[in-house]
């Protein structure tokens, strides 16, 4: 199989790789019946239940091959009880299950067998599928999804959430992952598309026939009433259908990133001076030994990460290097550097001091609230060796202030710096030692995370991520993003009157095809393309 420039010059390139990488592996042919264990585990391990999947045009005449001559195909979508045998040896007494295409979850045959879990039974149920005629093949990984995606069963947006709902760890995580596996955002991209063709068609009605002229500006002597008028005609209305898309889209866009944290996590960052006891807080929260604590300060050095769940939210909790202002160590310095690059790409900060030397912890608190927090000038001067200057997204109130070894003090009473503390989201006294304070410190926490994911005030009583779509990659704004500066420019254009509606219709193209490329209904070619760019012809 020889590629020539030729060739390439008039057929997708992702097209003949991927029709090159088919015909190298001929095994791997797309209509090929094939097989797997579905089930969790793996067919080593012993379990009560296995389900063997079988998807293909051979499934049907496989579950025959299996059963004595003469029976029946189950009943379509019905549970049956069949006993299955391999070169006239039982192999199981299984519930097996018949979904003839497309109405299945690849859209082709589908033969789904319930054996019993153990290693013997699933092992000589898969060789028997292998071994019996060569009808099938063991399948790749994610290959019964591909299939489901190839026959149109979900869009990219599903096969997606399909992937976050098969890894949910938490509540929300699986609330949000079914969400987008209904279509949720998959229908809203759509309406969102379809209102951009429906202006589009427009555009170029207007491109090909011309405005409605009777509403040109100089035809009145009020220019208002003419303006009026305009509005009225076709492109006037085409104009304002897409400036109310364009806001419904930066509505969307606003949304705090709430989808990504429930799919991602929120990052806490745990930031202060040496031996404030930030690991100790670490290990509290993780109820085990996860990082060492010494009296030494200057113990933690590299970023320690563990998740959380708090209140169903998944949460990335990170115990960080202790930060001062001066050290000649140059280890200490990298644990540092990596302290403030962890905290300025956090979502919130556990700003921890030692109440015993409060000024310490302030300094530093100070030192956060100016190098993490945004910035509104954005980025100034000194990207010094230590910080990383206001590159956060981070504003005060991300910040909570945690004056631990409550126990030691005395009066029982730090004095506050209320310049600095102000606009924190909480200040809190706790001991790590004693438990002092960290109920009440992880109920606010807690409720902080989850008026993130919500959008709502941490005190309202909503718990889980708002109705509607919300973006849960980054893939998908960066694409949303694109589709409103498209927008954006349309609306410029269009307001040129008519000389500029070619090129006004040129951004309308532009902002459905992002939108199309969020679902994949545009640019499939592309996606494989990016697929099989690090696939050499020469290797
Ligand atoms: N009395 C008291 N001691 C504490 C408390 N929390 C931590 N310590 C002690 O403070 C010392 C430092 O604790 P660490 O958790 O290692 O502090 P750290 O902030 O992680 O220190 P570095 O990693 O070196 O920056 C240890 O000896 C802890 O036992 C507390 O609430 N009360
Ligand atoms: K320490
Ligand atoms: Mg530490």
């Amino acid at each position: 199989f020889q590629l020539t420039r030729r060739q390439t010059s008039f057929v997708p390139r992702a097209r003949i790789l991927s029709r090159l990488y088919s015909t190298i592996n001929n095994d791997l042919m797309e209509d090929d019946t094939i097989f797997a264990l579905s089930s969790g585990g793996s067919a080593a391990q012993a379990t009560a239940v296995a389900i063997i999947r079988i998807s293909g045009t051979q499934a049907p005449a496989i579950l025959q091959s299996l059963t004595t001559p003469g029976t029946l195909l189950p009943k379509p979508r019905y549970a049956a009880l069949r006993k299955l045998y391999y070169k006239e040896q039982p192999l199981d007494q299984a519930l097996v299950l018949y979904f003839p295409g497309p109405n299945s979850f690849t859209g082709e045959d589908v033969v789904e067998l319930h054996c019993h879990g153990s290693r013997a039974v699933v092992q000589g149920v898969l060789e028997a599928i292998s071994d019996s005629s060569k009808l099938a093949r063991y399948a790749e990984a994610g290959e019964f999804t591909q299939r489901a995606w190839r026959n149109g069963k979900m869009d990219v947006l599903q096969v997606e959430a399909l992937a976050d709902l098969l890894t949910a760890d938490t509540n929300t995580q699986r609330l949000q992952a079914l969400q987008q596996l209904e279509g949720k955002l998959s229908e809203t991209y759509q309406s969102w598309r379809e209102k951009l063709i429906a202006g589009l068609a427009h555009a170029e009605a207007v491109i090909d026939f011309g405005d409605d002229e009777r509403f040109g500006d100089d035809d009145f002597e009020d220019p208002e009433v003419g303006r009026r008028l305009q509005q009225e005609s076709v492109w006037g209305g085409v104009i304002d259908q897409m400036q109310s898309l364009c806001k419904e889209m930066e509505v969307q866009l606003s949304d705090q990133r709430r989808g990504e944290l429930v799919r991602e996590g929120v990052r806490i960052s745990i930031l202060g001076p040496p031996n404030a006891g930030k690991s100790s807080l670490f290990n509290v929260l993780a109820q085990r030994d996860a990082a060492i604590v010494s009296d030494t300060p200057g113990t933690t050095r590299d970023v320690l990460e563990l998740t959380l769940n708090l209140g169903g939210v998944k949460c990335i909790l990170q115990d960080t290097a202790g930060v001062r202002t001066e050290t000649e160590d140059t280890i200490e310095r990298e644990g540092m550097k990596r302290a403030f690059a962890a905290a300025s790409q956090a979502d919130l900060i556990v700003s921890m001091v030692d109440s015993t030397d409060y000024q310490a912890g302030i300094n530093i608190l100070n030192r956060v609230l100016t190098e993490c927090i945004r910035s509104e000038e954005g980025d100034d001067d000194n990207d010094d060796d230590i910080g990383v200057s206001g590159v956060g997204s981070l504003t005060p109130e991300s910040v909570l202030l945690v004056r631990n070894k409550y126990d030691l003090l005395s009066d029982g009473r730090t004095s506050l710096d209320p310049a600095t503390t102000n606009d924190l989201a909480g200040i809190f006294d706790i001991s790590c030692v004693t438990q002092e304070g960290i109920d009440h410190f992880l109920e606010s926490l807690t409720s902080l995370v989850l008026s993130r994911v919500s959008g709502t005030e941490p005190s309202s009583s909503s718990r889980y991520p708002g109705e509607g779509a919300l973006i849960t990659r980054a893939r998908h704004r960066q694409h949303a993003r694109s589709a409103v500066d498209a927008l954006n420019r349309f609306d410029f254009l269009s307001r040129q009157g008519t000389i500029a509606v070619d090129m006004a219709a040129e951004e309308l193209r532009l902002a459905a095809s992002e939108l199309g490329r969020i679902t994949g209904a545009v640019d499939v070619e592309d996606v494989l393309d990016k697929l099989f760019t690090d696939f050499c012809i020469g290797k």
